[in-house]
């Protein structure tokens, strides 16, 4: 479901990404590891095709993301993709509802997501996602009286409003403190389940919860393509030499 093919991204002189060739079956649940700076936070943008590479194929959901297919395809590829990253933010004075019913607006038709008209049957759904995250209680609050952790919550419930087939999560863990971040790599373990999921992450200890290959980036380049298995440890001391 997503190819990349000799992608070379860079800045100037710097190349913040360089991958000749990666392949990730749908469902697959992908963990990517790597120094500060590596490039994980790149690859993941060039997924939804935020950062175009100079030279390169890049395939998600087997539609072409670059050679740039124009915005109408690109936002199309860009519905089907959910996102959850470090501090994701919430629109405070928003209710926890209306949060994730913002999270339906790329799936909805132009003239309703402009108009922010929410339908009975948008509303349900995002009782349902809200329901699936154990926040339901919390609708009608605003978000910006949510913990870290509740946050977190919510912002699954909105990315499902979108249905994703490919979910990304960059960090998600990130500024939670260890209960917290082991609740939502539960939950996203849950919400993954026949949907492809690529995490970036720092935490080793929390690899096993959400993958079961791991993708290691040195310097933009891959270098590490392996199992989640009892050598990962061992394996993964060469990425942070
Ligand atoms: N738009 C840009 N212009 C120039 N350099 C950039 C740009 N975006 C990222 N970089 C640089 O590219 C490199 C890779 O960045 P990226 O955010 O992908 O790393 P990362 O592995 O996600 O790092 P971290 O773990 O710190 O989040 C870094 O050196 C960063 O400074």
């Amino acid at each position: 479901m997503i190819h990349i093919e000799n992608a070379v991204c860079r800045a100037g002189q710097k190349t913040l990404l360089d991958v000749e060739s990666l392949h990730i079956q749908s469902g697959e649940h992908v963990a990517v590891l790597g120094k500060n700076g590596a490039g994980k936070s790149t690859l993941l943008k060039l997924l939804t095709g935020f950062i175009s590479p100079q030279t390169g194929r890049v395939l998600v959901n087997n539609q072409p993301v670059y050679p740039h297919p124009g915005e109408r395809k690109l936002r199309q590829v860009r519905s089907q993709t959910g996102q959850v990253f470090q501090g994701l933010h919430l629109v405070g004075r928003l209710t926890v509802l209306e949060n994730v019913l913002i999270g339906g607006l790329a799936a909805m038709p132009r003239l309703s997501s402009w108009a922010r008209l929410f339908t009975p049957i948008e509303t349900q759904k995002a009782m349902d996602a809200l329901h699936t995250v154990g926040m339901a209680g919390f609708s009608g609050v605003r978000a910006d009286k949510l913990s870290g952790g509740e946050r977190q919550k919510v912002a699954v419930a909105r990315m499902l409003m979108q249905q994703p087939s490919l979910i990304l999560a960059d960090e998600p863990t990130a500024a939670l403190d260890p209960t917290a971040a082991r609740d939502t790599c539960e939950l996203l373990r849950r919400v993954s389940h026949q949907r492809t999921l690529i995490s970036v992450l720092h935490n080793e200890a929390l690899v096993p919860m959400l993958a079961d290959r791991v993708i290691g980036l040195k310097a933009g380049k891959i270098v590490l393509d392996c199992p989640v298995d009892d050598q990962l440890e061992q394996r993964l001391s060469a990425l942070y030499d």
